[in-house]
């Protein structure tokens, strides 16, 4: 309860960006204490959703109670045999995967997948055996809104891909947005280039309709856009520590990661890769990690800056009624402690 609410505790510091008062701190972390948040982990695996998946998975503070599916890296079907097949790598057959939309928000079948980073199968063309385990006959729309009513205020999405589902599930009960306590975002591109092209960030821009009725919605969202994502970044010597580690997730991954590496050499010259995906469970898990910015999001869903994401910070009273005004406002991720994001991340893939 008091993890949905703690939007009431932000502390102006006199620019745009908010922190939190290390009062609420103590709360909250007494609060997990107590009870492990509990977390939906919308997914299209991809290697560093690979990455993020494990974390949460050997995170105390969360309980991963289903993970749902969505195209973005690699289409949906295959996202859904990605997400059973790395639950199966894990042990933890137990958690459901409901599998999501396999078209965009308005019913558009032209989706882009991102195989040039992620390969083919999404997973370093590894050629891994099918998985065993099925989706479940629920749709990832119908099992967002069914967990949301069963715990109200109580579940944490964590939206690592394209908005589809969250959009449906929006769509589809209207109380959602009040029932759901967190939606916690990766994407967004604030205030600097995106990865898909200069304007957008590669979630927003598979599905920026969905994205643009999520971000207005209402619900309680905190986005991290790649303007923090892109400081977090796994070293090649961090790469070597994965694989002199006898932990099972760090050998999976040493197997994988090779893929993501080239890529980030070819396209931004690195010698490293960003951890999109992983940093967004642990700002789920613990939002002390980012400072954040409050306002209204909107999203341009034509033209050739389809897929912006453009943040009006509320300082400026405009004369004239615009598309942001009255519009709820949402956090956004401004800076990030990003050591101790990637220290985190290591100690628990070495520890598995
Ligand atoms: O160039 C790209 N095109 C498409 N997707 C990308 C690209 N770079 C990274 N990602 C993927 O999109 C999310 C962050 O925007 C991450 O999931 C990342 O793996």
């Amino acid at each position: 309860q008091k993890v949905a609410k703690y939007s009431l505790q932000f502390i102006s510091t006199g620019s745009s960006a908010v922190i939190f008062s290390r009062n609420f701190l103590t709360h909250i972390t007494k609060d997990m204490a107590a009870e492990p948040k509990k977390i939906i982990i919308d997914t299209d695996p991809g290697i560093d959703d690979a990455m993020a998946i494990f974390v949460a998975l050997r995170s105390p503070e969360v309980e991963v109670i289903g993970l749902t599916t969505i195209f973005g890296n690699v289409y949906t079907t295959l996202a859904t045999r990605n997400a059973l097949h790395l639950l199966e790598v894990a042990g933890r057959t137990g958690v459901p995967v409901a599998e999501g939309s396999h078209v965009t928000i308005t019913n558009g079948t032209k989706i882009r997948v991102a195989d040039f980073v992620h390969g083919a199968d999404g997973l370093g063309n590894q050629k891994f055996p099918p998985p065993k385990g099925k989706a479940i006959a629920q749709s990832a729309a119908a099992f967002l809104v069914e967990q949301a009513n069963r715990y109200p205020g109580k579940v944490t999405v964590v939206a690592l891909g394209p908005l589809t589902n969250i959009a449906l599930a929006i769509q589809q009960d209207p109380a959602f947005v009040r029932n759901i306590g967190q939606i916690v975002i990766l994407g967004g591109a604030f205030s600097l280039n995106g990865n898909v092209n200069p304007a957008a960030e590669a979630n927003i821009f598979g599905d920026p309709d969905a994205a643009d009725i999520v971000f207005t919605s209402g619900a309680d969202i905190l986005a991290i856009g790649i303007n923090v994502t892109h400081q977090i970044i796994l070293t090649d010597a961090d790469h070597d520590k994965l694989t002199q580690s006898n932990g099972k997730f760090a050998q999976y991954l040493c197997k994988i990661l090779d893929v993501y590496f080239k890529y980030h050499h070819d396209a931004y010259g690195i010698k490293g890769v960003y951890l999109h995906d992983p940093a967004t469970i642990l700002a789920a898990i613990n939002p002390f990690l980012f400072t954040y910015t409050e306002g209204v999001v909107r999203v341009q869903i034509s033209g050739i800056t389809r897929g912006l994401t453009v943040l009006y910070n509320k300082q400026k009273k405009f004369a004239e009624v615009t598309e942001w005004t009255d519009k709820p406002t949402v956090k956004v991720a401004v800076t990030v402690d990003a050591p101790a994001v990637v220290k985190l991340i290591m100690d628990r893939l070495l520890d598995s």
